[in-house]
């Protein structure tokens, strides 16, 4: 596993989350493979990982939906059932199941009387902009509408962790950026907010602390800044004139990818000094040249593919 410093909080506090040598298996399918891992309060954390890594299988874990076949999972220090019973846990799954023949403010009405310190259910509809479609049976919500439903239930009251898996699937772009300025909100006031993306982008700007599953397995933990440059590669770039030599440029040292369009050379390396030093080498003048850090997807393809290189 890549190990890194995060922004865990002093060891005495009792961690919001805390798995501890967690495994689950399906038959032959270890869905989770021994992760141990500790989320503090305020921390905003992403779950990353390629289908089946095992994202959902984890919150399903957190949430006490199943249970571990080793290992413990603990939400502040007790059991998830007695957490989501103290109201502690507001969760929105990604296929979470809405009751058909309501409203959607009959809905969130429910879910506010159901909650041991519950908001007024006016806030909790205005908080994710479904005001509009109060009135609406829950059965004829698009998809992106739905989300937002699913939302308002997850922050009906004042829970100290949220959950949440593939929030944003099916949102569009300004109901995207309302929703994580209100989740921004929910982490300062010091709640945990974890959540399962495939959006890498939004993994980056919003999460404060990242989490690369792959097979069951954590494979890295750290700040998206930390998870780059763990990543090690480079992307370097530069446009050539004249005949370019494919076969001297795919030779250059430290590659990990190369892509060669009309006169401009795109270049992943694991060591971007000795590929441009030989570059040079090879007496050919680069312009436009630019070198430049991973994206957090781009890390997140070079470490998932690394581990997979080492399995295979
Ligand atoms: N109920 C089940 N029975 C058998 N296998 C299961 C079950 N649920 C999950 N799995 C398997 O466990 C592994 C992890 O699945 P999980 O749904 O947790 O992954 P995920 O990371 O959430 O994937 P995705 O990104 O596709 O939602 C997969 O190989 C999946 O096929």
């Amino acid at each position: 596993m890549v190990t890194m410093t995060t922004t865990a909080a002093p060891a005495a506090t009792t961690p919001v989350v805390g798995f501890d040598q967690v495994t689950k298996t399906y038959g032959s399918v270890r869905a989770v493979d021994g992760i141990s891992l500790r989320l503090h309060p305020g921390e905003t954390v992403a779950l990353l990982g390629p289908n089946g890594a095992g994202k959902s299988t984890t919150l399903d874990l957190l949430l006490g939906l199943k249970h571990p076949d080793g290992g413990t999972v603990s939400l502040f220090g007790g059991t998830p059932r007695e957490a989501i019973a103290d109201g502690r846990v507001g969760a929105m799954l990604q296929s979470g199941g809405l009751m058909d023949e309501v409203t959607v403010a009959e809905l969130v009405k429910l879910a506010c009387s159901l909650h041991p310190r519950p908001y007024k259910p006016a806030e909790v509809m205005a908080r994710a902009a479904i005001e509009q479609i109060a009135d609406r049976k829950v059965n004829k919500l698009s998809g992106g509408q739905a989300q937002r439903v699913r939302f308002a239930l997850a922050t009906a009251g004042d829970s100290d962790l949220i959950i949440l898996d593939e929030p944003t699937t099916g949102m569009d772009v300004s109901a995207r950026q309302a929703f994580w300025a209100t989740m921004r909100e929910q982490a300062d006031q010091g709640r945990t907010v974890l959540f399962a993306t495939h959006y890498l982008e939004e993994a980056d700007a919003i999460a404060d602390r990242v989490l690369v599953l792959h097979r069951g397995r954590l494979l890295a933990d750290g700040t998206a800044a930390e998870i780059k440059a763990k990543a090690g590669a480079r992307r370097v770039a530069f446009d050539l004139e004249g005949d370019i030599d494919g076969a001297a440029l795919r030779a250059l040292p430290f590659l990990t990818s190369i892509d060669i369009s009309g006169q401009t050379v795109r270049i992943q390396s694991s060591d971007a000094d000795a590929t441009v030093h030989a570059l040079y080498g090879l007496g050919v003048y680069p312009r436009n040249l630019e070198v430049a850090g991973l994206g957090l997807e781009q890390a997140f393809v070079a470490i998932t593919e690394a581990e997979e290189a080492k399995q295979s």
